[in-house]
C-alpha cells in the first residue's frame, strides 16, 4: 500500500525548485513540462528535469513526470527522456480518451526496452481536464495495469465547462469529482483532487480539503510546499481510529496464529475489508 496524499508539482525550468524540493517531503513530486513551462523553455526544461532524475534526489518520494500532451510536437521526447532518467510515473495532461493512453502504452514500451528497464515497469496517471475526459474516466482508470491514479485537473475542467471557481461547497465541481473517484475506485486505482491555487489562502485550501477527504480522495495535487503539511495533518487519523486499527490487526494476527478462519473484535466479525482499512489507517497515522 501506497500513500499518495500530496503531489507537488515543481515547474520544469525552475533549476532552483527541482534541485531541493525533496526538503518539502511530498508523497510524490511532478516535474512539469507542460502548462508551467512556456514554449520556448520546452527543450531546456526537458533536459533540467532528466538531470534531476539523473541524480537520484528525490529517494523515498515518488517520481512523476508531466509530459505534454499527445496532440503536441513534444510528447515523444518527453517520455523518452523521463523514461531514461528512471521516471517511477508518468503524467498525461487532459486524457480524453483510452486511445491517446494506448497510444503511450506502446511508446512506453519501445522505450523501456530500448534502455534495458522492465516493460511495464513506467506508471501512468491520467489527468482529467474536460468534459469528455469525465464522461470517459471509467474506461479510461480501467484500460492498463500500468494505471496507478487519476486525477481531476480544475482549471482546465472548469474553462471547459463554461464557468469558474465559486467559494464554500463548490457545486461546479461536485459531479467531476464524484465521477472521476468512482471511475478510480471502481478500477482500483487512487484518485487526486484538484489543485488550489491561492497559495496564501490557508482556510480556503483546508476547506477544499476536507471535501475531497470526506468523498474518499487519496489526496491532492499540490502546487506549493506551504499546501504539504497542511494537508498531512487533515489526513491523519483521529486517534480512536488508529487505537481501533491497531486492535484489528492484533486479532487478524491473534486469529491467523491460532488458525482460525474468522476473525472477531468485541464480538464482531473483521473481515478482509476491515483489515485492509485497518493498515490503511495505521499508514496514515505513522506518516503524519
Ligand atoms: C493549472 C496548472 O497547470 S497548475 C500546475 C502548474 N503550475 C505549477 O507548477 C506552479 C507551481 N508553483 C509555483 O511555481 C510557485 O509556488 C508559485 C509561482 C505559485 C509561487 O511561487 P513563489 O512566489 O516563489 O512562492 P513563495 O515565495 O511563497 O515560495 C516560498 C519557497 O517555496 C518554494 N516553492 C514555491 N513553490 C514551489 C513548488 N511548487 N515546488 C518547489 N518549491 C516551491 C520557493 O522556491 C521558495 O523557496 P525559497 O524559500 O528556498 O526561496
Ligand atoms: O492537473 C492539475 O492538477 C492542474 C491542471 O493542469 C489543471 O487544473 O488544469
Ligand atoms: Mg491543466
Amino acid at each position: 500500500m501506497k500513500l499518495r496524499r500530496s503531489m507537488m508539482f515543481i515547474p520544469g525550468d525552475n533549476a532552483g525548485m527541482l534541485s531541493n524540493s525533496y526538503i518539502y517531503k511530498p508523497d510524490s513530486v511532478m516535474f512539469d513540462l507542460e502548462d508551467a513551462v512556456s514554449l520556448t523553455e520546452k527543450d531546456s526544461a526537458r533536459l533540467l528535469v532528466f538531470n534531476t532524475l539523473k541524480a537520484n534526489l528525490y529517494t523515498g518520494i515518488e517520481t512523476v513526470v508531466r509530459i505534454n500532451g499527445v496532440e503536441t510536437p513534444f510528447w515523444e521526447q518527453d517520455l523518452d527522456m523521463a523514461v531514461r532518467g528512471g521516471v517511477e510515473v508518468i503524467r498525461l495532461p487532459k486524457t480524453e480518451n483510452v486511445s491517446e493512453v494506448r497510444e503511450i502504452e506502446k511508446k512506453l514500451e519501445i522505450i523501456e526496452k530500448n534502455c534495458g528497464r522492465n516493460v511495464g515497469e513506467t506508471k501512468i496517471i491520467a489527468a482529467i481536464e474536460s468534459a469528455i475526459g469525465v464522461v470517459n474516466s471509467v474506461a479510461i482508470a480501467a484500460c492498463t495495469p500500468r494505471m496507478v491514479a487519476i486525477a481531476l485537473a480544475g482549471f482546465d475542467y472548469l474553462v471547459d465547462m463554461q464557468t469558474s471557481r465559486s467559494s464554500g461547497s463548490e457545486p461546479e465541481l461536485f459531479y467531476a469529482r464524484a465521477a472521476v473517484l468512482h471511475a478510480a475506485r471502481a478500477a482500483k486505482i487512487d484518485a487526486f483532487d484538484v489543485a488550489y491555487g491561492d497559495v496564501n489562502d490557508e482556510e480556503g485550501f483546508l476547506r477544499e480539503v476536507k471535501i475531497a477527504k470526506n468523498l474518499g480522495f487519496n489526496g491532492k495535487s499540490l502546487i506549493h510546499p506551504r499546501q504539504i503539511e497542511l494537508l498531512h495533518k487533515a489526513y491523519a487519523p483521529p486517534k480512536e481510529a488508529v487505537d481501533h486499527a491497531e486492535k484489528v490487526i492484533q486479532a487478524a494476527k491473534d486469529a491467523r496464529e491460532k488458525g482460525l478462519g474468522v476473525v472477531s473484535l468485541d464480538g464482531k466479525m473483521i473481515d478482509p475489508p476491515v483489515i485492509h482499512e485497518a493498515e490503511r489507517v495505521l499508514l496514515l497515522a505513522q506518516n503524519s
